[in-house]
């Protein structure tokens, strides 16, 4: 089977079904790589807006065909897009990028689809918002995007989906979709079940309590704001292998709560054992988290805090950033967060360790207050 190119790396026209935060965002790489972009949404508001940010022009009878459909839907309903649009497109490819792939080309089988234009796809990388408005066009910039064959596909269609990642900006993985689903449930969906039970135990705190919420809590709560229509789509999509992973998240909490019961309950918190549990369990944490990858996939590089004190004024931020490049650092990623009762905020900037002492002298030289 042949796919048709043209500009943009190759790829032909590609039709985006569904112009929420990722069809949005998607449109805007492509369309930033000079890719032909058509737009479609049930919602009219949705895919207008879609439009009107930059994300391609709205679908009409008179388009030359696709060469490539991408269906950006909630995954409940993405089977039957998948398959209505093979049988509206017959010659392009078509892909999707739910967040759990077997549940999609288990529906498609099941209803007897013909699914060698079919190749699933799973850019792994998103935001706590949904809709057009919160797209971005280098959303999946450097991030793995999961390009899922099968026994029926194509090897020209898997070729076609793998050109659209690399076009969106995304770095292609190849994975089966069991393999797919067992490692999300892992690396994304257990991580949002935690999350959200973590952060459901901040609701009922008091303000006070819960005003003293630091960098930590925040970081493990981020997704908690994440949509609950959505996810509750994905559990229910990826219920074996979320339910497998929680299994063992139960059971290793078991531990650390016999442990603690055991301290508690102890006069004399003799507890034998116990502490070993929580020191095995914390120092089992450091080694998944040292196993997490760097930015845009490296390997896991540990980097070093730089904390400066910024007055809470218009322009701070900008002319830290500059001080930080005129430096000759890169700041390989930041945290910020407002001090309470002081009009200060207090910015992490993280940085390669060996750049990390020149960049303290430099920036004490230019008046900046650091903290440890
Ligand atoms: N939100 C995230 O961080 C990520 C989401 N995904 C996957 O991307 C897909 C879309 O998610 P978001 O963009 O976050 O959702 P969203 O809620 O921002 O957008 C979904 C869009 O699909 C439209 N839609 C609803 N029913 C439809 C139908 N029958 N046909 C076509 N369009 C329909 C809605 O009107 C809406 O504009 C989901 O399958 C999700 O699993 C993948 C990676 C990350
Ligand atoms: O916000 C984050 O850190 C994410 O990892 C977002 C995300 C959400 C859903 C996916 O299917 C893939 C990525």
């Amino acid at each position: 089977m042949s796919v048709p190119r043209e500009a943009g790396r190759g790829l032909g026209p590609v039709l985006v079904v569904g112009t929420g935060l990722i069809g949005t965002s998607l449109g805007l790489a492509l369309r930033a790589e000079g890719v032909t972009v058509t737009l479609s949404d049930p919602s009219p508001t949705a895919c207008a807006l879609a439009r009107d940010l930059g994300a391609g022009a709205l679908e009409t009878a008179d388009d030359p065909e696709p060469a490539v459909v991408v269906v950006a839907a909630p995954p409940d309903v993405v089977g039957a897009v998948v398959a209505a649009r093979l049988a509206a497109h017959p010659h392009a490819v078509v892909t999707d990028v739910a967040s759990v792939k077997s549940a999609v080309l288990g529906d498609l089988l099941a209803a007897g689809v013909d699914v060698t234009r079919y190749v699933g796809s799973h850019p792994m990388a998103g935001r706590e918002r949904s809709g057009a408005i919160a797209g971005r066009a280098d959303l999946f910039q450097g991030r793995p995007w999961v390009v899922v064959p099968h026994e029926h596909s194509d090897p020209a269609a898997v070729e076609a989906v793998t050109v659209l990642a690399t076009a969106a900006g995304g770095a292609p993985v190849r994975m089966p979709a069991h393999e797919h689903d067992e490692a999300v449930a892992a690396v994304s969906h257990v991580p949002q079940v935690a999350a959200s039970l973590v952060a459901a135990r901040l609701r009922d705190l008091s303000t006070d309590a819960v005003g003293l919420a630091g960098q930590g809590v925040r970081d493990v709560t981020r997704i908690a704001a994440s949509d609950p229509a959505l996810w509750t789509q994905i559990l229910v999509g990826n219920a074996a292998a979320v339910s497998t992973v929680l299994g063992e998240l139960h059971t290793a909490i078991g531990e650390v709560l016999d442990a603690l019961d055991g301290l508690r309950e102890d006069a004399d918190a003799e507890a034998p054992g116990a502490r070993a549990t929580l020191a095995a369990m914390l120092a089992d944490g450091n080694a998944g988290h040292a196993r997490i990858p760097g930015k845009h996939g490296s390997s896991p590089t540990m980097y070093t805090t730089v904390t400066v004190l910024i007055p809470d004024e218009p322009g701070m931020l900008a002319r830290l950033f500059a001080d930080v490049g005129d430096e000759g650092v890169n700041i390989e990623d930041i945290r910020m967060e407002h001090a309470v009762g002081r009009l200060v905020g207090v910015v992490d900037l993280l940085v390669r360790p060996d750049a990390a002492d020149p960049l303290c002298a430099g920036l004490l030289a230019r008046g900046w207050n650091l903290t440890e």
